[in-house]
């Protein structure tokens, strides 16, 4: 399931404006990658560039390549549909579908792709997603219950069993705990760790402590100055990068002297 990453030289615009340049970096199946750095750097473009959800936007592209297991989702003939099936995402604010209940919630992204499905079927895959978000115990007994009576924290873990009831290869995570107290901030970074055991993880973030944590490698991404693009300051294990980090900017970061 979980597939490797290799970005070489892309840009990101929106329009005319290049957002981010030239970025490389190869990230690992089965590992968590964070990305960290001052706020419009251009993290969040750079994530979207992964599974072309920035591509909604009009206007925006990306030039460069991103090949996940030796597949160029920028060819031409690749649908960006079918892209963000297999690269789901997890956004900042948990954001369950209103008026469905829990089990629906789960399935949405699975009733999307598949036209009929047997209850047997369905029922397996929530159980096996609600399971794999920690959230299984939680919920059980009220499945039929609208997602949007869970806290805020078991709406982000729902959110996390809807993107893996598809079976992504990656996931892709947008501040997913800025909006989290620090306990259920815990439990999603707990369900982050095992995760990776099964997918490739990207996550942006801007809490230092939480990238040292749950991370494997991180990238710092930085701009030379105002109204430049966003740029890969550097990319290393975690354990380097918040140890002995090869660029002076990126110490400067992560020791709170700037961002
Ligand atoms: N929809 C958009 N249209 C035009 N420009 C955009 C759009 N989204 C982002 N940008 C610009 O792209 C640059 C990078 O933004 P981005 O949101 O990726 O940064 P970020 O590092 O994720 O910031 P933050 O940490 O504040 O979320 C910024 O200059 C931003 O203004």
């Amino acid at each position: 399931m979980a597939k490797s990453i290799d970005v070489s030289d892309l840009d990101i615009y929106y329009g005319d404006f290049l957002a981010v340049q030239g970025v490389t970096m190869s990230i690992k199946a089965r590992a968590v990658t964070a990305l960290i750095g001052p706020s419009g750097c251009g993290k969040s473009t750079f994530l979207r560039s992964l599974n072309r959800m920035h591509e909604v936007i009009p206007g925006a592209r990306a030039e460069g390549k991103v090949v996940v297991d030796g597949q160029s989702l920028y060819d031409p003939s690749v649908d960006p549909v079918a892209v963000r099936r297999q690269i789901g995402m997890v956004f900042q604010r948990p954001n369950p579908f209103p008026t469905m209940s829990i089990y629906d919630n789960v399935l949405a992204g699975n009733r999307l792709n598949a036209k009929r499905m047997k209850k047997a079927e369905a029922d397996t895959i929530v159980e096996r997603s609600l399971k794999g978000a920690n959230l299984w115990n939680e919920v059980k007994d009220r499945l039929g219950k609208p997602g949007m009576g869970l806290s805020g924290g078991q709406q982000q873990r729902l959110c996390i069993a809807r993107a893996i009831a598809v079976e992504p290869q990656v996931l892709l995570m947008d501040e997913p705990c800025s909006a989290l107290d620090p306990i259920s901030t815990s439990a999603v970074e707990d369900l982050i760790h095992e995760l990776k055991a099964d997918y490739t993880i990207v996550i942006v973030t801007h809490n230092m402590q939480q990238a040292a944590r749950v991370s494997d490698d991180t990238g710092f991404f930085n701009l030379k100055a105002t109204g430049e693009p966003g740029h890969l300051v550097e990319f290393n294990p975690t354990k380097k990068m918040f140890t002995n980090p090869d660029m002076e900017s990126t110490e400067s970061y992560i020791s709170g002297r700037f961002g």
